[in-house]
C-alpha cells in the first residue's frame, strides 16, 4: 500500500467523525484533499466548513461546500486536519504545507481535534521534521539567529509567502523533548507569528492509516 492510499484510507474513516455536525472546520494537506473528496459525497448533509487555507478553500468551493467565515460561526465541534508528526501524548508537528496559523487558530476554537495520518507520522520524539515558523517578513533573519540560540538551523522557505502574507522559516535539526516549553519560547520571540508545534492543543483523536487499516487512538 503506497503512502497516498493509506492517507485516502484514513480521510475515509474520518467521515465518522462529521456525523451529526452541519458545520465543519477542516485542515490543509493532501490527507484533508482525501477528506474533501469523501465530503463530497455526503454535502448534502453539511451546512458548510470552516476552511484553513486558499487550498483548502478552492477545493471545498470545487466540491460544493460552502466556506464559513469563523467569526460568524462561533465555536465549533470538530476540527479535522493531518500531520507531519504526532507523538504518543497526541502532540504534534504541523505546517509542512504552511498552513499553521489558520490550523492553529481553527483548532484552538473547536471542541474535537481529529488529526488524521498515514502511520509513518507517528514518532516518539517530534522535530525529525522541519519545524515550520510563521514570521513577518521584516522580523526574518532576527528570529533566525533567535532561532539557532535555540539549537536550531533555520532555512528560509524562499519563494514562499504565507496565505497571511508572512515568509516561513524551516527550523531543521530540533530534538523536542519538551514540545510545551519549546512551543512557547519561539513563541515569545518578537517577529514569530507561531510556529508548527501543537503541544498546548494536542488532538483529541488520531487515525493512523497503515497498510493493515486505521488505527485509532483516543484519549482516555
Ligand atoms: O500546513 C500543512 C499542514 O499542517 C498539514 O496538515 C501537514 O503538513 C500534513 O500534510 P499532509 O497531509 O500532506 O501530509
Amino acid at each position: 500500500m503506497t503512502p497516498d492510499e493509506m492517507k485516502k484510507l484514513v480521510a475515509q474513516a474520518a467521515l465518522e467523525y462529521t456525523k451529526g455536525h452541519a458545520v465543519l472546520g477542516i485542515g490543509t494537506g493532501s490527507t484533508v484533499n482525501h477528506l474533501i473528496d469523501f465530503l463530497a459525497d455526503v454535502k448534502g448533509d453539511i451546512e458548510g466548513a470552516v476552511s484553513s487555507s486558499v487550498m483548502t478553500t478552492e477545493r471545498l468551493k470545487k466540491v460544493g461546500i460552502p466556506v464559513l467565515d469563523l467569526n460568524d460561526t462561533g465555536p465549533l465541534e470538530v476540527y479535522i486536519d493531518g500531520a507531519d508528526e504526532v507523538n504518543p501524548h497526541f502532540q504534534m508537528l504541523k505546517g509542512g504545507g504552511g498552513a499553521l496559523t489558520r490550523e492553529k487558530i481553527i483548532g484552538a476554537a473547536s471542541r474535537q481535534f481529529i488529526c488524521i495520518a498515514d502511520e509513518s507520522k507517528a514518532v516518539d520524539v517530534l522535530g525529525k521534521f522541519p519545524l515550520p515558523v510563521e514570521v513577518i517578513p521584516m522580523s526574518r533573519s532576527y528570529v533566525a539567529r533567535e532561532l539557532v540560540k535555540l539549537g536550531g538551523q533555520p532555512v528560509w522557505r524562499e519563494n514562499v509567502v504565507t496565505d497571511n502574507g508572512n515568509v516561513i522559516l524551516d527550523v531543521h535539526n530540533l530534538t523536542i523533548l519538551n514540545p510545551k516549553e519549546m512551543e512557547q519560547t519561539i513563541n515569545n520571540i518578537p517577529g514569530v507569528i507561531t510556529n508548527g508545534l501543537f503541544a498546548w492543543r494536542p488532538a483529541d483523536v488520531v487515525l493512523l492509516g497503515g497498510p493493515n487499516g486505521v488505527r485509532k487512538l483516543e484519549k482516555r
